[in-house]
């Protein structure tokens, strides 16, 4: 396995490579879930678009509708109708290979945990991603930079039973980072952490979303860090209120 944290330059010949920013765009989706009786309609023709270097927080009760944005905006379930487009391309018109690259290439995805590996010290954590994504054309970050960014060089030989809760979050979020994604999908960061820690987490998400103009957006039921966002959304029975300001 090759170890070495290449940095390509970005390109705007290749379709499929970094080009031009214009973030996320969710236009009229509707998603159904279940059959028969149980049919139920997880999203109700929602409309987001989410600017590159914007942090977008989405809120709502259990069963509004949040996870399922998550996985429509992610690439990972396919709308019944409506339109998903990252930088300007709609994916729901790639081939099933061609999602599953752009998936792998444009979009980051940060989970409750941090979903890290556990027999992988930081450092190659984020090395997996330079292998696994290795001859796509990519402006990837360095490994080391990243984790300096972060606040994590200083543990990069641990592994992940060595690390807090926060930790692992700050590893997470810097994996996710490693392609320069386009879009950013972060599912309940603070889960886990007490509120000194959500803060931090959620402080770094925010800073990151500038840094690296990427689209975020946030599926959060901690009110608490809704001040470090830049809009706040609503989930109701599949619906999206109109933007709030940050409390
Ligand atoms: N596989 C499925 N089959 C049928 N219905 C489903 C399925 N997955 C989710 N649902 C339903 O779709 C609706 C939206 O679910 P979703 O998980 O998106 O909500 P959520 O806002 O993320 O909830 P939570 O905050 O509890 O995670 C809910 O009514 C849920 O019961």
């Amino acid at each position: 396995m090759n170890h070495t944290g290449t940095t390509t330059s970005p390109s705007t010949t290749d379709p499929g490579g970094p080009g031009e920013r214009s973030g996320l765009a969710l236009s009229g989706v509707t998603l159904r879930l279940g059959d028969g009786d149980s049919l139920v309609t997880a999203l109700d023709a929602v409309d987001l678009a989410v600017r590159p270097g914007e942090f977008v927080a989405v809120v709502g009760p259990s069963g509004a509708g949040k996870s399922s944005l998550l996985a429509v905006a992610g690439a990972l379930t396919a709308p019944d109708e409506g339109t998903v487009t990252i930088d300007g391309r709609d994916i729901g018109a790639m081939s099933e290979a061609e999602r599953a690259a752009h998936r792998r290439h444009h979009i980051g995805f940060v989970f409750q945990t941090g979903n890290l590996l556990p027999a992988l010290t930081v450092l190659d954590q984020l090395r997996l991603v330079t292998h696994l994504t290795r001859g796509a054309d990519l402006a990837r970050r360095e490994p080391r930079e990243l984790l300096e960014e972060v606040g994590m060089a200083h543990k990069a030989d641990r592994r992940p039973h060595q690390l807090s809760g926060g930790e692992r979050q700050r590893v997470g979020i810097a994996r996710a980072l490693m392609t320069t994604p386009s879009l950013l999908l972060v599912d309940e960061p603070t889960a886990a952490l007490d509120r000194a820690r959500s803060h931090e987490v959620v402080s770094l998400l925010a800073r990151e979303t500038k840094r690296s103009a990427v689209a975020t957006v946030m599926v959060t039921h901690d009110h608490d860090v809704l001040a470090h966002c830049d809009r706040i959304v609503e989930m109701t029975d599949g619906r999206l209120s109109d933007q709030t300001a940050p409390a």
